[in-house]
């Protein structure tokens, strides 16, 4: 298999699917953070520790076939552009920290880009899981069977007090994180955000933008996860997050019906103005881009826009971000090259689906 495709394909085949409340949950994510024994954290290794982990798992997992995510590919930082890089971060398959500031990182990825294992990121090991839609159940059955594969072959730091041994004391435990990603333009559009962030921080969660952690939420789309990772089971914690995430899901339904009944001919305004921008403007920056597809989404959810596809604007979301921009040129772009790029991919995709849809029509 080649490299290739993990950069030059925009969506992983977890984000074109369709999962359940997938309207509104865009995907979910288990990762399990864990460490190895006789090796010093991250943090403080040194360099030779830091490639003897890689030498590990480049022997032991590059090129091996797991059931259902098909064969594994290893890719090491320090051989990739900063452009490749930045298209991985850009598919929510390694985080911005281990791009930029891991020079002895890499990643595992699976060939359907589900799995994604980053080696010497803030621990040695850390196994994601992503899945369309709200499937977090799913997501941690994956990564348990996983965690036992990479177990038969490393020992794991585990104290059996604390559990999981980690960098970072807060995920120290189970070591997991369960998030989803959600859109939430009605609960934006009617504030009802402001106070419901620091009603999910109250439980114990952690409402963060759409890269992670100090990411802004572009585009209307929120990360929501687990906050506590000790004194809970993996199974409790992933419990009690599909509970809060259902409730949100009813309230933007709720908020969405709202805004359909009071403001119907303005919201529909303010969706068609939206996309008479995407499809029209010469010049475009990527944050009136993803306000301008968050609406157009919306648009289609609630039926006003019938002849595009959901699955365009994930595509779009992704490749109108820099990295994208950059590969798809075959180079560096200054940032109002990328403006003008941007604005042309957006028409031209659009284009695409209205004569499709046209085709379809005849
Ligand atoms: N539900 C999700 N769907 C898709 N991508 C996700 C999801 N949750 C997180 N990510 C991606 O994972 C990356 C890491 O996110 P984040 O920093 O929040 O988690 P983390 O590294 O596991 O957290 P921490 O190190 O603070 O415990 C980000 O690039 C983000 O885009």
């Amino acid at each position: 298999m080649s490299f290739e495709k993990f950069f030059n394909t925009a969506v992983s085949s977890w984000m074109s699917q369709e999962g359940p409340d997938s309207d509104i949950v865009l995907s979910s994510r288990i990762r399990l953070a864990r460490n190895i024994v006789d090796f010093q954290f991250p943090t403080v290794f040194n360099n030779e520790e830091a490639q003897q982990i890689v030498s590990l798992f480049e022997q032991t997992f590059a090129h091996r076939f797991y059931p259902s995510v098909g064969r594994f590919e290893l890719l090491k930082m320090s051989e990739l552009q900063l452009i490749e890089k930045r298209v991985l971060v850009e598919k929510h398959l390694i985080s911005p920290h281990l791009a930029e500031d891991s020079p002895f990182g890499a990643c595992l990825l699976s060939e359907n880009e589900e799995i994604s294992i980053m080696i010497n990121e803030e621990d040695h090991i850390r196994i994601q899981c992503l899945f369309p839609g709200l499937q977090l159940t799913e997501a941690l059955k994956v990564a348990n069977e996983l965690d036992d594969w990479i177990e038969e072959h490393v020992n794991y730091a585990f104290d059996e007090k604390l559990g999981y041994l980690t960098s970072c004391p807060t995920n120290v435990g189970t070591g997991m994180r369960a998030s989803v990603m959600m859109h939430l333009p009605a609960l934006v559009l009617t504030q009802q955000i402001n106070r419901i962030i620091p009603a999910i921080n109250q439980l114990g969660l952690v409402v963060r933008g759409t890269y992670g952690e100090g990411s802004e939420a572009l585009g209307n789309i929120f990360q929501i996860s687990n906050q506590i990772t000790l004194g809970k089971s993996e199974e409790d914690i992933v419990e009690d997050l599909k509970s809060v995430v259902q409730q949100l899901i009813a309230q933007e339904r709720m908020a969405r019906e709202t805004l359909v009944k009071t403001l119907n001919i303005q919201l529909e305004d303010r969706v068609f103005r939206s996309y008479g921008i995407l499809a029209n403007s010469r010049v475009i920056e990527s944050k009136e881009a993803a306000q301008c597809l968050s609406d157009v989404r919306l648009g289609i959810d609630l039926g006003y826009i019938k002849n595009i596809s959901r699955n365009i604007l994930n595509e779009l979301m992704i490749l109108t971000q820099p990295g994208f921009l950059q590969q798809y040129a075959g180079g560096v772009l200054r940032p109002e090259e990328r403006d003008v790029r941007r604005a042309a991919l957006i028409r031209e995709r659009l284009k695409m689906e209205e004569r499709k849809a046209m085709e379809g029509d005849e």
